[in-house]
């Protein structure tokens, strides 16, 4: 890890007050499973360059999130000692994904029950004693109760005096909510300067979150909010004087360092989201580090993914003063609402093939993840020659197109993704009950699975309780060596879905 933050390590106090997280993990209730046979379905690469300003933008007013309907799954087979998914089942997940997602609350409310659902709850916003402006906000955007996460973390980082923190839950299960929620009852509107700073790995994530901040904080019109990414300018001799800034770590730098337009001195509190990745990964940490270096010593820090290794976890109690940490156990990373499978392939014609027959099934939604913009850029546009209506999303996009091409998908214009890692994290599109790894996630420059990306693609489905439907394209024998390692490392058994019985699962779903 770099430097400054090892020396920060030594001038600071790293007296941990751990809490432990038990049980964050996703179980079927045994109720449901009789009473309903059937169940309810599922760093970024570089920017391009600068083009529109920024607009100062007051919270709240915005578009809720797309979200699509569904009709329930089946259980999975209990018995997968072949490894296989039924032609039953593939044929109910196909009508299923014909008909797109429905949000069951019903299903919501069964899966609260639980004690070791990450949705699990007992209390309610009210007990927060938030404004009663931002309860509004919440309540509109559909939310009851609290998740877990947001249960544990929120009396914490709401309370008085401030407290640090470093917190994991699974992808989907409300961190977002979670920090903005507490960032949002943090400023102080009277007070006309930035106070809140949140840092996302990427262009498409800052902008999400930023929505989620303004419409959480829809009733807070006195609070106002601003994205720092790629394309978003400020004017000379203008200055930044929204409470909120959310943004990539480059431009937050260039804002801070190179034009001096932000002032981070101010700050009450700031957010590392995707924290592991931030961390570790050399360009996020140099830019991080410079940002850190600028926050007051009062600043309460706050530091959230799905993911994290120790050593990322050992730095960062290094650099946070007495951070409470919530985290979770190996085996409790995975979500048990997404269905995870795999079809062998032996060549790459093969592996079109079989991303052709998956193309085919009617999904809600569906995110194809590859591993290069390259491979990116050619399945793309095989499929759209073979004649399927896809959308790509890569890095080498401008930042117009990304976001055009981001808000078509959520608005469902288009139901299939192409794209890199660039989406593989915090992007929350309700509609998605497909995930494809089309290619594997692999570490860059190894042949070693990169089981947090794995985690956090997958991730993109089965969304706040939701079921989905991951599938691994499996080629050749260095293929099925990453997957098992994803296995042994999340401990989890990936299904074999049999893609040569597609043809008469679809003559099955035509009936
Ligand atoms: N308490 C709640 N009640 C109902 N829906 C919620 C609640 N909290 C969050 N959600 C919704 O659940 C979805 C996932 O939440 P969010 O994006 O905060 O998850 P996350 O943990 O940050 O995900 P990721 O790990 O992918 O970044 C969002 O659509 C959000 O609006």
């Amino acid at each position: 890890m770099g430097d400054d933050w090892a020396k920060a390590a030594e001038d600071q106090e790293t007296k941990d007050l751990v809490t432990k997280v038990d049980d964050l993990k996703i179980k079927k209730n045994e109720e449901e499973k009789k009473e309903e046979p059937e169940r309810e379905s599922q760093p970024g690469e570089s920017q391009p360059a600068e083009s529109q300003p920024a607009e100062s933008q007051r919270v709240g007013g915005e578009s809720q999130p797309e979200g699509g309907e569904s009709q329930p799954l089946p259980e999975p087979a209990a018995d997968t000692s072949d490894e296989s998914v039924t032609a039953g089942e593939l044929s109910m997940m196909r009508k299923v994904m014909r008909k797109g997602i429905i949000q069951s609350k019903n299903k919501v409310e069964i899966l609260r029950s639980d004690p070791k659902n990450p949705l699990h709850s007992v209390k309610s916003f009210e007990a927060l004693d938030l404004r009663k402006e931002l309860l509004k906000g919440i309540y509109e955007m559909g939310f009851r109760l609290p998740s877990k996460i947001q249960e544990i973390s929120l009396p914490t980082l709401l309370a008085e005096p401030a407290m640090n923190m470093i917190a994991q839950s699974q992808s989907g299960t409300g961190k977002t909510a979670a920090f903005s929620l507490a960032m949002l009852s943090r400023i102080d509107p009277s007070k006309k300067y930035p106070q809140g700073l949140i840092l996302s790995p990427t262009m498409e994530l800052a902008l999400q979150t930023v929505e989620c901040v303004k419409m959480m904080g829809k009733y807070c019109t006195d609070i106002t909010v601003r994205s720092a990414v790629k394309g978003d300018m400020v004017a000379r001799g203008q200055i930044v004087r929204e409470h909120i800034v959310i943004g990539t770590p480059g431009k937050v730098v260039d804002w801070v360092l190179k034009y001096r337009c932000l002032d981070l001195r101010t700050l009450k509190v700031f957010v590392l989201d995707e924290a592991d990745v931030m961390i570790a990964t050399q360009g996020h940490q140099d830019q991080s580090v410079r940002i850190h270096k600028q926050l007051p010593e009062t600043c309460q820090m706050m530091l959230f993914s799905a993911t994290y290794d120790d050593e990322v976890v050992n730095f960062a109690h290094a650099i946070i003063k007495n951070p409470v940490t919530l985290r979770l156990r190996r085996e409790e990373e995975t979500l048990e609402n997404i269905r995870q499978m795999y079809v062998e392939c032996n060549s790459e014609e093969e592996k079109y093939r079989a991303i052709s027959n998956i193309f085919s099934i009617p999904v809600g939604s569906a995110m194809f993840f590859c591993h290069t913009k390259a491979n990116a850029v050619w399945l793309s546009n095989r499929l759209k020659d073979d004649g399927n209506r896809v959308a790509l999303l890569t890095g080498d996009l401008t930042p117009d197109e990304r976001v055009q091409v981001l808000m078509r998908f959520r608005e469902g214009a288009e139901r299939v993704l192409i794209c890199t890692n660039v989406l593989a994290r915090g992007i929350d599109v309700d509609s998605v009950n497909l995930v494809v790894n089309y290619d594997l996630p692999r570490l860059h420059g190894t042949s070693r699975a990169d089981c947090d990306t794995y985690l956090h693609r997958i991730g993109r489905t089965g969304r706040f309780g939701k079921t989905g439907n991951a599938i691994n394209i499996v080629d050749g024998m260095s293929d099925l060596r990453l997957m098992r390692e994803i296995e042994n490392h999340f401990n989890i058994k990936i299904i074999k879905l049999d893609y040569s019985n597609i043809d008469e699962i679809d003559k099955l779903g035509e009936d």
